[in-house]
């Protein structure tokens, strides 16, 4: 097959995941990675990022998509299945209905935020073990490490970010984050160039999140102080690769 000529911005994106890949040791030769891909922007990218990488690596590694539609829209995810068949890609689809559940009397104790993504880590989880994945991929990146940090921080008091890689069952599943050191506005930039069939999220909590409105307020600050952004984005995610680094050492 032709190598496929990148773009700056696309050589940018795949290069800082490859990076991190490397310095931690993500994965491994025969490694079988569940890519979770929620049909938005972080995750095309992501399974677009990992296909290149597949080609590139002097290992072989296997793939899986692993969709969970909420079911807002039973049909929502129409584009991913011809999309991962022409690229060759197997996957897991189903449709469950923890999103209306997250937003109804089902749902007593928590946020729907909240018991949407506890399902559906759970069923991943149950979906890796089904099919003997090694990995599991999430499509959280920089912004994402910087919004999860500052939420620990205002609403519980902890200073935690995102983990890299992070062992679960006895080492017998590892949760990584390829895109982590990677900033929203080159995915943005990537999707389009990549011409990604993203899909919206048809939830009504989608724009509506106690997150959202931290990074509002984020935005705004790092718009009236010069290098805020920068600092704060350079400052976290050495941090957490620094963490991942030690925790690899012992
Ligand atoms: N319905 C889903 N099915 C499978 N994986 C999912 C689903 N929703 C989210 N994920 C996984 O969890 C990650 C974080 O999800 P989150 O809902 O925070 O969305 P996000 O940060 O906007 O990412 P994306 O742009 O991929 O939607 C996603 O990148 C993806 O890897």
């Amino acid at each position: 097959m032709a190598k496929e000529k990148l773009s700056y911005i696309q050589k940018q994106c795949i290069g800082s995941a490859g990076k991190l890949m490397q310095q931690t040791e993500m994965i491994h030769p025969g490694a079988r990675i569940g890519v979770a891909m929620s049909g938005g922007m972080d995750s095309w990218v992501l399974m677009r990022t990992l296909l290149y990488r597949k080609k590139i690596v002097p290992f072989t590694f296997e793939m899986m998509a692993l969709h969970i539609n909420p079911g807002f829209d039973n049909t929502s995810h129409a584009p991913l299945t011809p999309w991962l068949v022409e690229h060759g890609i197997p996957y897991h689809i189903e449709t469950t209905t923890d999103g209306p559940d997250a937003h109804s009397e089902v749902n007593r104790n928590n946020s729907p935020c909240f018991y949407c993504a506890m399902k559906r880590r759970t069923r991943l989880f149950e979906l890796c073990k089904q099919y003997n994945l090694t990995h599991l991929a999430f499509g959280h990146n920089a912004d994402d490490l910087v919004g999860t940090f500052l939420m620990n921080l205002y609403e519980g008091g902890s200073v935690r970010g995102m983990s890299i890689k992070e062992d679960f069952f006895s080492g017998d599943l590892t949760v990584i984050r390829p895109l982590l050191m990677v900033k929203k506005d080159i995915i943005r930039k990537c999707v389009k160039q990549w011409e990604l069939p993203l899909w919206d999220n048809p939830c009504p909590s989608a724009f509506d999140s106690r997150r959202k409105d931290v990074m509002d307020d984020f935005w705004e600050l790092a718009g009236k102080y010069k290098n805020l952004k920068q600092n704060v984005f350079n400052g976290l995610t050495r941090w957490q690769l620094g963490l991942t680094l030690e925790s690899k050492e012992k």
